[in-house]
């Protein structure tokens, strides 16, 4: 049995995923602004009390959770989402 496929089945396979994966980058680009929104209503709650607008333990704790999920790239992605959150430090 050949696994061989047409340029015009690969071309409608390669159509329709990317339309998928342009899907989902829409949604991931909305969660992230959404996180940004979400994280600068917390830092500025803690800079309001007289806090800080970096937290190190807990970007200790999401770095971790990043890491555990998608190895060291996760750790790069969550300090970017980091990055754009509260800006750089
Ligand atoms: O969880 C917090 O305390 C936040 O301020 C949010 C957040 C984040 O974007 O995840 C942003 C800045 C802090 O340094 C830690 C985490």
């Amino acid at each position: 049995m050949s696994s061989s496929v047409s340029a015009t089945e690969a071309a409608k396979v390669i159509g329709t995923a990317r339309e998928r994966i342009d899907a989902l980058d829409g949604q991931i680009l909305d969660l992230v602004r959404e996180r940004m929104a979400v994280s600068a209503t917390v830092q500025e709650a803690r800079i309001a009390a007289g806090g800080r607008r970096v937290h190190l333990s807990r970007e200790m704790e999401i770095l971790d959770r990043y890491r555990q999920r998608l190895g060291k790239p996760g750790t790069t992605l969550a300090m970017t989402l980091l990055e754009l959150c509260r800006g750089r430090v």
